[in-house]
């Protein structure tokens, strides 16, 4: 699937300004556009700081879900920059929301299996539900058919859906027991995001997509994934903030999620090549994604090419 038109490079303070002056909400993606692990990229905070200035809205919107949006606050106060939760939806987030809106699940009652990390969790218990699996320390013991308390005590009844996700501690053990839940037809499965790889500084890293890839192959299923680029994700956040999409620009460092989701969303779309995309990529008409409208270097070119 390709744009229309040819991607503009944000080049010059003309393009800059023009492209600023066309909208008044800005939702950036955060692995690839505002830092690399704990690596804030460059100009960063300038380019948020010129941005509200100018009087415009800033949302956060990632398709990681290894942290919660209260923990994503402390990550950017990390870097002296000031978000609120309110500002943040992660597809953490998205996925819980999925559990209590879609699949309309019981808190209280019905319990969810996590293959992945707190930050689906955390978003899970602030809406009533409980967790298992996740950072459960014996599931970091090796994997052993006789000796797994999980196989020993048997799978619970009360678990009615599997939530994947990015996962740094994934082992045989967590992969074996999220096997088993999903071999039962009744348990939901439900997928965080589709990233094939994850950005960090100086390395291409195995994204929740590879990972979630694994249980569905083993379990012949296909998840419902709930980060970008799920138009739910985005009509959650219109709904919630009551956006004019006309005047929303998507900002994003992956084609498939990212651009994706702004260009179906009908939103504007600005990728920056800090993150998993090239200019090749961006370029080129017979790829399998969007194209952008805009795309730049750096996000921090903005500021750059304005001041
Ligand atoms: O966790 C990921 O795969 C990517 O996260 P991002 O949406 O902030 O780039
Ligand atoms: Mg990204």
């Amino acid at each position: 699937m390709t744009g229309s038109t040819a991607p503009i490079k944000i080049t010059t303070k003309e393009i800059a300004q023009d492209f600023l002056n066309q909208y008044d909400t800005f939702l950036f993606d955060c692995d690839g556009v505002l830092w690399l692990g704990k690596h804030l990229l460059p100009l960063i905070t300038e380019t948020l700081d010129l941005l509200t200035s100018l009087g415009k809205t800033l949302y956060f919107v990632t398709n990681n879900s290894t942290k919660s949006r209260a923990a994503y606050t402390k990550k950017f106060a990390s870097f002296g920059i000031t978000v609120k939760e309110d500002q943040i939806f992660t597809s953490g987030y998205a996925s819980a929301l999925h559990v209590r809106d879609s699949l309309k699940l019981t808190p209280g009652e019905d319990k969810i299996w996590v293959f992945g990390e707190s930050g689906i969790t955390e978003e899970l218990a602030l809406m009533g539900y409980e967790s298992l699996g996740c950072d459960d320390p014996r599931l970091d013991e090796p994997f052993d058919i006789a000796t797994s308390p999980f196989i020993i005590n048997g799978l619970d009844p009360k678990v009615k859906c599997v939530i994947a996700g990015l996962d740094t501690k994934v082992n045989y053990h967590r992969l074996a027991i999220t096997l088993q839940y999903l071999q039962q037809p009744s348990v939901e499965f439900v997928a965080t995001n589709i990233d094939s790889t994850f950005p960090n500084k100086g390395y291409i890293l195995p994204g929740a997509g590879s990972m979630i890839e694994s249980v569905a192959y083993a379990s012949g299923r296909t998840p419902a994934a709930c980060g970008k680029p799920n138009p739910n994700m985005l009509n959650a956040i219109v709904k919630a903030k009551n956006l004019d999409r006309s005047k929303c620009c998507m900002v994003g460092d992956r084609l498939n999620t990212d651009i994706r989701f702004g260009v179906e969303g009908q939103l504007g779309t600005l990728l920056v090549l800090t993150g998993i995309e090239t200019e090749e990529r961006v370029l080129n008409t017979a790829g399998d994604h969007p194209r952008p409208k805009y795309f730049a270097e750096k996000l921090g070119d903005l500021y750059e090419l304005t001041n």
